[in-house]
């Protein structure tokens, strides 16, 4: 492999969309009404932040539209907290990541909206079948969200990153499901791979990305 480093998206890229959608934001709702009476300053001070007394309608309306919004955001690693932490909770990473993160010897970054906080929980308790979960946050050498670097979207989140380690943006390699955040990380001048995995969104026609359906495949590049 010719990177100097790698950054890795979660949903779709390293796990299931549905691992986020069937369980991760099922879970957070059900907690939602204990969550809006939390005495806990952290969580009083974020929903202070939202700026309206609807805080549960406006908190479903994000969610139902899965707005990448960073007090949700946060808002959802404390709640998750408590499922990965009772067990309710296991991350399925895909085997193919797991063993990526596991063997490759350059440096492993994360890049997701979901919060620092929520990925260092899902990295810690991931699911490979074995009576105790998996713990990989340990073999990660950074994990970024839209509060430390922007939004995936925008072609500066990308170059803050790359400031952020220390890297040439030629030498890294972002890898994700999402076309508009490959666009961008390739306008910062990053190498960029498609994840390609079941459930994701059907790949737009006129892509010219190169697809990676298991991450063996990078080991290759
Ligand atoms: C830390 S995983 C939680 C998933 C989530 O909330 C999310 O928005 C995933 O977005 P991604 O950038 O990983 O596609
Ligand atoms: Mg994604």
């Amino acid at each position: 492999m010719v990177y100097s480093a790698v950054i890795l998206d979660i949903e779709g890229t390293v796990c299931p969309i549905a691992f986020v959608k069937d369980t991760l934001f099922p879970y957070f709702l059900r907690k939602v009404p204990t969550l809006v009476t939390s005495q806990d300053p952290v969580v009083r001070s974020l929903l202070g932040q939202f700026g309206t007394e609807q805080v549960e309608n406006h908190i479903r309306k994000l969610v139902d539209r899965d707005v990448k919004d960073p007090i949700l955001k946060q808002l959802q690693g404390y709640v998750w907290e408590e499922g990965y932490k009772s067990g309710e909770i296991r991350a399925p990473v895909y085997n193919d990541a797991v063993k990526f993160i596991q063997d490759v010897q350059v440096p492993i970054y994360i890049y997701s909206s979901g919060s620092v906080k929520a990925q260092k929980l899902l990295f810690a308790h991931v699911d490979t079948g074995k009576a105790q979960p998996e713990e990989l946050c340990s073999k990660l050498s950074g994990f970024f969200d839209i509060t430390t670097s922007g939004r995936k979207t925008d072609k500066q989140s990308y170059l803050n990153i790359i400031s952020e380690i220390n890297r040439k943006a030629e030498t890294v390699l972002f890898v994700s499901d999402n076309v508009l955040e490959l666009e961008a990380a390739t306008k910062a001048g990053l190498r960029t791979m498609l994840a390609v995995r079941p459930g994701n969104a059907p790949i737009p026609k006129d892509t010219h990305f190169v697809e990676v359906r298991d991450f063996e495949q990078i080991k290759g590049f």
